[in-house]
């Protein structure tokens, strides 16, 4: 064992070769290689990437230090170029540095975008009506089909988050005079502007991916981006284009509703009334990219874990609906008040995340001064990468880790363990109340309104990982999907 940042450093893996550092001992997924140097170099070691000097945590009291003890010191984030060209310079909620810019952000966030009472009151309606066109979509199919009908359910299900995001961020399909795209024939249920919008995403999603390895090899970076900058441009000024259309559009109409009932932009467009220089349409449009880019491929992954486990656990899927059935009734829909009351459905919920937990390892932070963490010295300048997935399977705290069991969340024996698929601290993620409502809702009237079977019959569903920016799925999922009979009245109706 070397131990490098000098004296008293964390120990790491001798071999840093020139210009890649450790690269070389990496393969994807990043999270699993890093478990595995932890195995052989403990809680804290330290790495090379390319240009950057990191130390990656893997227990649960080591990430608990950095984020309480050295919670300011961790509290930055590093700044990569090539990010930077499509997060505003790196002026997004999750990229920026720590300081004044993000304080003003996250606090926009906090208490005027994500807060709990406009989830509730503003946010979960709107997803509700989203959640209800795709049961009568799926329905459709089903019907069609004459009974049961297979679905690729990854497409749907980021549909369906970017649609909700959208609808709760700008209502473009209320702009257009109704509540949802209301045809049979169509392809989708977002809005033509989702639409659009989803492909300048998904093409920002690509570069995003590609990023991670420019901005640890400068080298790289100056001989990739100079052949991809331009495309990176064309992406940003597109996004940036249908951002600004949206805005301009806001501006025009007098009524952009009121109090709860307002958009996320037109939260922003009354602050930027009063408070102009504080909030300038560029802020405006990086908060918005903030939630698009934070809040879609997270939602949707999860809920694709979650389906991939029920899916190879029938027990539980029919115990979940047992409890939904029980609470809820067979004569209505599970509705946004209903989830918090059940409590087995956030058990599975919790199981996921714990099991698949979708940024495996946090946004990298970096510190700002020295400091010692688990007794080694740590200077400033250091990226910290915190693998969650390696905390959530640490044989030493949970028992039997690797095994889907959501029972092990209504017990006492979780209390005390530390699970953070949001992480902790000042950089934690400000969207978890409407990404845990969100998950319930739209898990729990997937469940209560569908019977839902694997396509591959007993072979099961293939749990492998596969590499982007939210550990997804290796390949998408497809499930059978058939209306339940005793649902089949309520959905109808929808
Ligand atoms: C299952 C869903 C989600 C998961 C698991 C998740 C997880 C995370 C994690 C791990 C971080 C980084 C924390 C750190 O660096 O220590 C983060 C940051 C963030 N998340 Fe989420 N997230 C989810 C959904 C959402 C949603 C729905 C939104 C908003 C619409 C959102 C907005 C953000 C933002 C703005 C940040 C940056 C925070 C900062 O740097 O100050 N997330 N999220």
């Amino acid at each position: 064992r070397r131990r490098r940042h000098g004296k008293g450093g964390p120990p790491g893996p001798p071999l840093a070769l020139p210009v890649l550092g450790h690269l070389h001992l990496l393969e994807k997924p990043l999270h699993h290689s890093l478990a595995r140097l932890a195995a052989r170099y403990g809680p804290v070691f330290s790495l090379r990437l390319g240009s950057r000097d990191a130390v990656v945590v893997s227990s649960a009291d080591l990430a608990r230090e950095c984020f309480t003890e050295h919670d300011v010191t961790f509290a930055n984030r590093p700044h990569f170029p090539t990010m930077a060209l499509m997060t505003y310079g790196g002026k997004t909620i999750g990229n920026c540095a720590y300081g004044p810019h993000w304080r003003h952000l996250r606090r926009v966030a906090t208490v005027h975008l994500l807060s709990a009472r406009r989830v509730s009151s503003s946010m979960l309606p709107t997803i509700t009506a989203e959640l209800r066109a795709m049961v009568r979509r799926l329905h459709r199919a089903a019907a069609v089909a004459g009974g049961g009908v297979r679905i690729e359910l990854r497409q749907r299900l980021f549909e369906l988050s970017l649609s909700a995001l959208m609808e709760t961020i700008a209502q473009t399909k209320m702009w257009r005079g109704t509540a949802v795209v209301d045809d049979d024939d169509a392809a989708t249920d977002m809005s033509p502007e989702t639409q659009e919008f989803k492909e300048s995403l998904d093409l920002l999603i690509q570069f995003f991916v590609a990023a991670n390895t420019w901005d640890l090899l400068p080298m790289l970076r100056w001989l990739h981006v100079l052949g991809v900058k331009n495309k990176i441009a064309a992406a940003v000024a597109t996004r940036d284009a249908f951002f600004q259309r949206l805005i301009e559009r806001h501006r025009l109409k007098d009524d952009v509703g009121e109090g709860d009932k307002m958009s996320m932009l037109g939260v922003l467009l009354s602050l930027q009334k009063s408070e102009p220089d504080k909030y300038s349409d560029d802020i405006i449009m990086a908060l918005c990219f903030s939630m698009f880019s934070a809040g879609t491929e997270t939602t949707a992954g999860a809920t694709e874990w979650a389906m991939s486990l029920l899916l190879n656990h029938p027990e539980v899927m029919k115990k979940a609906q047992a409890e939904i059935d029980a609470s809820v009734g067979t004569s209505r829909l599970l509705d946004a008040d209903d989830v918090p009351r059940l409590g087995y459905l956030q058990g599975i919920i919790s199981e996921t995340l714990r099991l698949y937990p979708v940024v495996p390892l946090l946004v990298p932070h970096e510190s700002t001064v020295d400091c010692t963490l688990g007794g080694h010295h740590i200077p400033s300048g250091t990226m910290l990468l915190v693998n969650t997935y390696a905390i959530h399977r640490d044989p030493t705290v949970w028992a039997d880790p690797t095994a889907f069991r959501p029972e092990r969340f209504s017990a006492a024996d979780a209390e005390g363990l530390l699970l953070m698929p949001f992480g902790m601290g000042r950089r934690r993620c400000p969207g978890e109340t409407l990404a845990l409502r969100m998950l319930g809702l739209v898990l729990g009237t997937l469940i209560q309104c569908f019977d839902w079977d694997t396509v591959g019959g007993a072979a099961g569903v293939d749990m492998a990982q596969g590499v982007g920016l939210t550990l997804p799925r290796a390949v998408p999922l497809e499930a059978m999907c058939k209306p339940r009979q005793v649902m089949l009245d309520v959905i109808r109706k929808l």
